[in-house]
């Protein structure tokens, strides 16, 4: 002690500083490695240390490829925790991921012995987030479960069956469209044509009101700010891991927030106009609008929360089924032994357009195996979507979608487009593992309007 102090004081801040660095150092070790409650699973020591790894990946916008490789690596070791746990891997210092058919049910089925998990923050600050919740970013369950009862009826049967006409209409239209544009020199890009067939269709059902991408064959400009504002999550989740950096961020980029508010200032006033609109329209049109005027207390439901759902049809409606649409016709197209299969199928069942609906597709068992296996391999939320927190360690658990329905545990030879694993001609798949319209409680609310668009939008398409 005595030597310290002939030291400069300099050195002795020197000294003071790494000893204070090596015990944060060591500590930090200690913690993530031997006593943190997840120190024993297993997964890259570094993405139990930081969440570096995990929002890079995110950020680079292959996470769930990365994911997938992970649980490739990882999942399949023998490990105690697996024997006891299922295929697990630690992706983030508090965050797990599953991707076997039993943690689909665990994590997202209620179940008798525990409370639902509860959705974790990366839903908070969705849209709408300063003025309303709604179906897909209400957290809080009670609140989420008033939500999807007062939503129920325009996600009905019947509900579907009436829209089947708007159905019908906007794919007549992309057919043509389509038909047309696909004999240039430069062909069509089919990603961009079903999305805005898709964009048509939900605009008409959310909103009363098409964002005429058909007729123009240009993206409107709402759905461009929505699908950029999604663009910027990964860098907001970023942010919100490292709140240091975040601060810092912000301060030196000022422009990058201010820009992202006029975005959800833009889509906000936007959609609140489209809902006004339509809420004032005198029309027989049975869409979801209508239907949720019906069961409505304007008192307790405002205009501000039905533009906050009606917003939510459109973002989780859109692009899913358009992806799955375009994932359809990709594989379709370049086998010719699928494409021929499924034109037999259609065209033995149905000797003109007329006689195709919802229902009369519903026993095409081929085309509904090409659907599901197209959502098999291509799960249009690729990303890990509803995580909870699970017990008092405050852990975010999730089964990954596409880990779990390209996992070699899970699926033979699961990169090959073969619609014949749903025709329960392979004992080897274990096919409630894919499960792209997730489970329980917070599943999606439109699966069956969804598999009738494919239906009639192929069919139409292979009749011609
Ligand atoms: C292939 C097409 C689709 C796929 C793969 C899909 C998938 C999903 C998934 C995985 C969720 C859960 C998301 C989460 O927990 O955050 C979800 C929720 C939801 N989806 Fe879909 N979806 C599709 C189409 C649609 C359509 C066409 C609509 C409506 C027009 C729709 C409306 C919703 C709504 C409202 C929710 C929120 C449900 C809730 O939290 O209670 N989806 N969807």
């Amino acid at each position: 002690m005595d030597q310290l102090k002939d030291l400069p004081t300099w050195a002795i801040i020197g000294i003071t500083g790494l000893t204070g660095i090596t015990i944060w150092i060591t500590r930090l070790f200690l913690h993530t490695f031997f006593f943190h409650p997840l120190a024993h699973f297993p997964g890259p020591k570094f993405s139990a240390l930081s969440n570096f790894n995990y929002s890079w990946s995110y950020m680079g916008g292959r996470q769930p490829y990365d994911i997938l490789k992970l649980h490739e690596r990882y999942g399949l070791r023998s490990h105690l925790l697996r024997i006891i746990i299922g295929p697990v891997v630690r992706v983030a210092p508090n965050e797990l991921s599953f991707n076997s058919a039993q943690s689909w049910k665990d994590i997202y089925s209620p179940r008798k012995d525990r409370a639902i998990f509860v959705k974790s923050d990366f839903y908070e600050g969705g849209n709408f987030a300063d003025q309303a919740s709604s179906i897909v970013s209400e957290r809080d369950p009670e609140r989420h479960s008033s939500m999807r009862k007062f939503l129920a009826s325009a996600f009905s049967d019947r509900s579907l069956r009436e829209q089947e006409g708007i159905v019908s209409e906007a794919i007549d239209k992309f057919i043509s469209q389509v038909g047309e544009r696909g004999n240039s020199k430069d062909g069509v890009d089919m990603t961009m044509w079903t999305n805005l067939l898709t964009f048509d269709i939900i605009g008409e059902l959310a909103f009363g009101e098409s964002f005429h991408g058909l007729e123009t064959g240009n993206v409107h400009s709402w759905i461009t700010v929505v699908t950029e504002s999604m663009g910027q999550s990964g860098l907001s989740d970023f942010l919100k891991r490292f709140p240091i950096f975040g601060r810092v961020f912000l301060k030196l980029n000022p422009k990058w927030l201010n820009s992202l508010m006029d975005g959800a200032i833009k889509h906000q006033t936007y959609t609140i106009d489209l809902v006004k609109r339509r809420i004032h329209q005198k029309t027989n049109r049975r869409d979801f609008i209508s239907y949720l005027l019906v069961e409505r207390n304007a008192s307790q439901i405002s205009d501000i929360q039905l533009a906050a759902h009606a917003s939510d049809f459109v973002i989780a409606g859109s692009e899913t089924t358009a992806t799955c649409l375009s994932t359809i016709i990709f594989y379709i197209g370049r086998d010719q032994r699928i494409r021929e299969k499924l034109q037999q199928e259609i065209r033995s069942a149905f000797r003109n357009d007329k006689d195709i609906n919802g229902h009369s597709t519903s026993s095409l068992k081929y085309l509904h195996a090409v659907c599901l296996e197209a959502l098999r391999i291509f799960p249009p939320t690729g990303t890990r979507f509803a995580a909870g927190r699970a017990g008092s360690w405050r852990t975010i658990v999730s089964t990954n979608p596409l880990a779990s329905s390209l996992g070699s545990a899970n699926f033979d030879a699961p990169w090959d487009f073969r619609p014949e694993r749903w025709l329960g001609l392979s004992v080897e798949d274990e096919l409630e593992a894919s499960q792209p319209f997730s489970m329980g409680s917070r599943s999606c609310l439109r699966s069956r309007i969804v598999l009738f668009m494919y239906i009639v939008g192929i069919k139409l398409t292979m009749n011609r």
